[in-house]
């Protein structure tokens, strides 16, 4: 039976971190993955693939260029989910043979198959009917979660589906009904409007994406209803069934969602994105004597060590905020912690970025929480229609906004929804952790013409306020 310093269980962006961060240690490592292919939800049905989709949308539908072109503007007619796949196989592909390699050249053992441990320091691979025995010292649970599928959804894959599923659609519909406004449902929501397709969003909360500013909120959802959204917020989707469409058009049979409220909603096809589920049932945690809530999610230290010591957890097993961006991060700082690599230095600054149509990203705090907290700020804003790149993209609507402590001047939260906004956000994010100012936007050269300017329009906005205050 083979030994070994770490197993890890899980090739999704925690697992593959977490074992690459091991293997630079020296370690011994093994990483385990009972799909057929590697990379987790990242690469395979969740972020990459959707971020295909959306580039390969903006592209092809000549959205991103509307602005300097005309709302006319296309660069294919009658696109296809043909058209819309080949991009996404093509990044797929690639992204496989990078983990690959990344895990041949760190001299880590994949090993495939389901692991299930059998005791604290023992785990079983079941692959086609067989089974291997390994041992560890040390585990990094990295298992992921699944869409949840509630057993009253009929889903059947081709008019009711989840985020899984849309990926395999066989045509575009003309219509959907996008149920969880939450970043799954808003970002496909966007993507299908963008290519024409008539798209209710149901919300059960008031507003979409309750974490970010207030601000950015009500402009995004006004953007959303200018490109033809239908907004049900506040709304909860009670039952969902098929019935006959109209003889009139066809007959074809439709979705129809009845809300709470007693309204009915009916389309061609339905995405339900309320939210994932964990696997970790599956996983024999209890011959560890690791328990798990009911959406099967584990509770992790601040070192991501479960309540057994040797057994760490990281990604979307642990919870919020389950992105791929984090799950990396948390995967390698628990090796770290495992194998006693000093974590001083370890930034808990997180940023946001959601590729809605627009783009949103967010660093730091909101409007909403500094106000709670009590801490005196002003917020400093940039339109894009006053930066030159911004006019040159054709972007009007894009905006940046900086909350700049009313005293020291010190960045407390950026904000921003535009082209480009995930990657802006970043400049805020590098200034908040070296503890910079505002100031810093003003007394350095920023290159002309960039939406990066958009950070020195905010800083002297906030700054010239706080001068009349
Ligand atoms: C539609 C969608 C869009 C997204 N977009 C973004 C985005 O733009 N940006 C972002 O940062 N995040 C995004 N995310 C979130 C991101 O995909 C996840 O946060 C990330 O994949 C979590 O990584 P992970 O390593 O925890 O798990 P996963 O990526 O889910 O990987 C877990 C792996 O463990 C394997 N596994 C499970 N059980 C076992 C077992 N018993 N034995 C062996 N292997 C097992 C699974 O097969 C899987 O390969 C998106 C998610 C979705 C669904
Ligand atoms: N860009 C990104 O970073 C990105 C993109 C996609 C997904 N993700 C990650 O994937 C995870 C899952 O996303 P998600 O959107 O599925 O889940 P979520 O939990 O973020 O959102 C689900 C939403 O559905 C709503 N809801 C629940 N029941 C409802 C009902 N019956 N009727 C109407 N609305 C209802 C909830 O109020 C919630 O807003 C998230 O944690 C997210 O971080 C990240």
């Amino acid at each position: 039976m083979k030994h070994y310093d770490l197993v890890v269980i899980g090739t999704g962006p925690a697992g593959q971190k977490g074992a690459i961060q091991a293997a630079k240690l020296g370690k011994r490592v093994a990483i385990i993955e009972k799909a057929t292919v590697l990379g987790g939800a990242a690469i395979n049905t969740g972020t990459i693939p959707s971020k295909a989709l959306r580039e390969a949308v903006l592209h092809l539908t000549g959205h991103a260029k509307r602005g300097l072109f005309g709302q006319s503007y296309r660069v294919k007619k009658d696109i296809t989910i043909a058209d819309l796949a080949a991009v996404s196989q093509q990044v797929i592909r690639h992204e496989w043979e990078l983990i690959q390699d990344q895990l041949e050249r760190n001299g880590i053992d994949l090993i495939w198959g389901k692991a299930h441990f059998e005791g604290p320091n023992l785990l079983q691979i079941q692959r086609n009917g067989d089974a291997e025995l390994l041992t560890a010292d040390k585990f990094l649970v990295a298992v992921g979660t699944r869409p949840a599928r509630p057993t009253n959804v009929p889903f059947n894959e081709t008019s009711v589906f989840c985020s899984d599923q849309l990926l395999h659609l066989e045509r575009l519909p003309k219509s959907m009904i996008v149920v969880g406004g939450g970043v799954i449902g808003t970002e496909y929501a966007c993507i299908m409007a963008t290519l024409g397709v008539r798209v209710i969003l149901v919300e059960g909360r008031s507003k979409l994406l309750g974490f970010l500013d207030d601000e950015i909120t009500e402009a995004f959802q006004y953007q959303l209803r200018r490109a033809g959204i239908t907004l049900r917020l506040g709304e909860k989707v009670e039952k969902i069934d098929e019935v006959k469409g109209d003889p009139t058009t066809g007959g074809k049979p439709l979705v129809q969602a009845t809300l709470e409220s007693g309204k009915r909603l009916r389309a061609e096809t339905l995405l339900y994105a309320v939210g994932r589920q964990g696997v970790c049932g599956a996983l024999g945690l209890d011959n560890v004597g690791i328990s798990f809530d009911d959406r099967e999610r584990l509770k992790v230290n601040d070192h991501y060590q479960t309540n057994i010591e040797h057994v760490y957890a990281a990604g979307d097993v642990i919870g919020f905020p389950s992105l791929a961006s984090t799950s990396m991060e948390q995967g390698r700082r628990a090796v770290c912690h495992a194998f006693g690599v000093k974590e001083d230095n370890f930034n808990t600054l997180f940023p946001y970025g959601i590729y809605a149509v627009p783009e949103i990203s967010m660093v730091g705090q909101t409007e909403e929480q500094l106000t709670e907290a009590g801490i005196p700020y002003e917020a400093g804003i940039a339109t894009y229609d006053e930066v030159s790149r911004g006019k040159l993209l054709g972007d009007h609507t894009g905006m940046l906004k900086l909350l700049i402590h009313q005293d020291d001047h010190t960045i407390l939260g950026v904000h921003a929804i535009g082209t480009q906004a995930t990657e802006l956000i970043h400049i805020g994010q590098a200034v908040m952790t070296l503890k910079g100012t505002a100031q810093y936007f003003i007394q350095n050269v920023f290159n002309y013409p960039t939406l990066a300017e958009a950070y020195r329009v905010a800083a002297y906005n906030g700054l010239n306020k706080l001068r009349h205050i």
